[in-house]
């Protein structure tokens, strides 16, 4: 049972990573980075990571326009090749020369590229913060590190916000075409004012505040929703957070600021368009896929908005030319980003990066995993699973409004504190923590960087338990401090949201919830559901399940005592309809519940 032992880790104490070194002086292909100041970690000395060997002077393609001290200080360190607009074709020929590639937005980096290289590409520079045009996956398999620059655009985005939210307001767009076409529409192009107005902006990140900061100067009301934020932060700029539904409802003008995240896909719909005030003014500089791009056809089309401003497009260039020719849409093709000085940034931020990556550093922007030795990982590899799920589970059991900041993870091992490197799995906790809510990519290699960026305090803990060490870990909790719960059945009894996981014939599963016992495996996604405990509740719910062809994987009922309150965990191959959530849900004994994916 568990005994003493507890280690705690605080993420914000941490040295930076780029103190740690990729080179090794031994030659080793199975190298491992691991925490230099970490107290739980292996005994084992590990090697550090071993990227490749170097070449006296290494080959960058640049693929797009880079600002020029980035190309410049490329240069001191490689050849460097500027070729832009290539063919996919000339891409995968070209590549095989060259040990890093830049590019933006516009450039497919596919498997196919990863492939054509030959190995000798080692490092993909993303010039910008989104990697969709990187095979992340292709990218991992072929030992080749993807970086990015996440922070130097982040004005250039929130001034193209503030720049399309005024011309928006005042037809700018619109009356500069019919002035040029010869007309003098003096009462046509009548503006609406900002000053007084209310703008609800929808992600409350890197952009998102700046956008809140420069509207306030503008004598706008601002406020802003995103579950996430910490309200302190909010409160520092005068920032009221509010709900999504309140967020809609009561702007007279919406930002969107949020990553593309299946959560997010889609948020502007015909539904959600339906609760907004009538007249309503719509920026995007986020991501395309964050409007149902029909929806807001005909959300124009019926007066609910009155006007979009749209910088971002599901598909790039934009294949549908009614929403793009609509009369009441001003368009940007994905200029966000696009300033001097942002792409100066941008390019010194992004070449600083690759550089570094080429002579061997540990990247504090790096977007994939490192490889790990395979028997590490083959050993680790259930738990990891598992530390991502729980983390995922986690934050996704976090009621809107609550600012996730601390957490407090406590492994239960038989294993003596320094023969379980954690490091790995803690990646995994705050990947599956912050993942789900932000457009930052996590891994082994970023974890604490990113953990530390967003003021998330990760404490680690050993319980020490009795019984073989033969596995590495009997069980993994993960707590969040300080927040309240969309399921409060998940509050331990000192108030924190509480799961915790198992490994059980190599697959992770839910043990715990709050004070309840469950038993549930973490695949497909799970209904957590409490209610009084009484016979006949399973074939309840399982039969509104399967009317919906929804089929039921795994399910378990905790319960305090017979009779009493009870959770029932079931796990889900497919998603249900909100439809039959709300029947689940309106089930007499059900007191509450809560659909996690996983
Ligand atoms: N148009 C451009 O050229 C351009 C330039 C830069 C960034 N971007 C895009 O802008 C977006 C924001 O970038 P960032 O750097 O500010 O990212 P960020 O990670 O700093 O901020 C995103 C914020 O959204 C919040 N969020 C997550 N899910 C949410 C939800 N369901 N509802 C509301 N908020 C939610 C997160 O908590 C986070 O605070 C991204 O989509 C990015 O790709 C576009
Ligand atoms: O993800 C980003 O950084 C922005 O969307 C900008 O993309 P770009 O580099 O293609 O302008």
């Amino acid at each position: 049972m568990a005994a003493s032992a507890s280690t705690t880790i605080n993420f914000s104490t941490k040295p930076s990573h780029t103190s740690l070194s990729w080179k090794s002086h031994l030659s080793s292909s199975s190298a491992f980075a691991v925490a230099a100041d970490s107290p739980i970690r292996s005994h084992r000395q590990y090697p550090r990571f071993v990227i490749f060997a170097m070449r006296a002077k290494p080959t960058v393609l640049v693929a797009e326009k880079l600002g020029e001290a980035g190309v410049n200080l490329l240069k001191e360190f490689a050849d460097v090749d500027c070729s832009y607009n290539l063919t996919p074709e000339e891409l995968c020929t070209k590549i095989s020369l060259c040990d890093a590639l830049i590019v933006r937005s516009g450039t497919k980096v596919s498997r196919e590229v990863f492939e054509s290289s030959g190995g000798r590409l080692k490092v993909v520079g993303r010039a910008g913060v989104g990697i969709d045009n990187v095979d992340l996956a292709a990218a991992t398999e072929h030992g080749c590190l993807v970086v990015n620059a996440p922070t130097a655009n982040t004005v250039a985005a929130a001034e193209h916000g503030i720049a399309l939210l005024t011309a928006m307001a005042r037809n700018i767009a619109q009356a500069d075409a019919s002035v040029k076409a010869g007309k003098w529409l003096r009462n046509k192009y009548v503006g609406v004012s900002l000053v007084g107005k209310t703008l609800a902006v929808m992600g409350f990140g890197k952009v998102g505040s700046e956008v809140a900061r420069r509207a306030k100067g503008l004598g706008m009301h601002v406020i802003a929703h995103d579950p996430y934020a910490p309200a302190d932060r909010a409160r520092a700029i005068g920032v009221e957070l509010v709900s999504f539904d309140e967020a809609i409802a009561s702007a007279d003008f919406i930002s969107l600021h949020m990553p593309l995240t299946p959560a997010t896909n889609k948020i502007l719909n015909d539904e959600t368009f339906a609760k907004m005030k009538k007249g309503v003014r719509i920026v995007n500089v986020a991501r395309g896929g964050v409007i149902d791009e029909d929806a807001l056809v005909r959300a124009l089309d019926a007066g609910i908005v009155a006007q979009a401003a749209l910088d971002v497009f599901t598909v790039e260039p934009p294949k549908d030319s009614k929403l793009v020719q609509h009369e009441n849409v001003t368009a940007t093709p994905h200029l966000g980003a696009s300033t001097k000085e942002a792409q100066e940034g941008v390019a010194i931020e992004i070449a600083e990066a690759v550089v570094g990556a080429l002579n061997g550093e540990l990247a504090a922007t790096a977007v994939n995993a490192p490889m790990v030795p395979a028997e590490v990982l083959s050993e680790l590899k259930p738990y990891v699973a598992l530390a991502e799920k729980l983390g995922r589970l986690a934050v996704q059991l976090v009621a809107g409004g609550s600012g996730v900041k601390s957490v407090k993870v406590t492994y239960g091992s038989a294993r003596a504190p320094d023969d379980l490197d954690t490091r790995l799995l803690r990646a995994m906790i705050t990947k599956g923590l912050i993942e789900p809510i932000s457009s930052s990519f996590v891994n082994l290699v970023n974890a604490d960087f990113t953990a530390k960026q967003r003021g998330l305090r990760i404490a680690e803990e050993r319980s020490l338990l009795n019984g073989s060490p033969e596995s590495p870990l009997e069980f993994i909790q993960v707590q969040i401090s300080s927040v309240d719960s969309k399921f409060a059945s998940a509050l331990s009894d000192s108030g924190e949201i509480r799961v915790e996981g198992r490994v059980k014939d190599g697959i992770p599963h839910l043990t715990k919830v709050g004070s309840f016992e469950v038993d549930v495996s973490l695949e497909g996604s799970i209904i957590l559901c409490r209610q009084v405990d009484q016979p006949g509740m399973i074939g309840k719910v399982g039969s509104i399940l399967s009317e919906e062809n929804v089929n039921v994987s795994f399910m378990s009922v905790g319960r305090i005592a017979p009779r009493k309150h009870a959770i029932m965990a079931i796990g889900v191959d497919e998603e249900p309809t909100k439809e039959s959530l709300k029947r689940i849900g309106e089930i007499s004994a059900v007191e509450e519940f809560v659909y996690l994916k996983i």
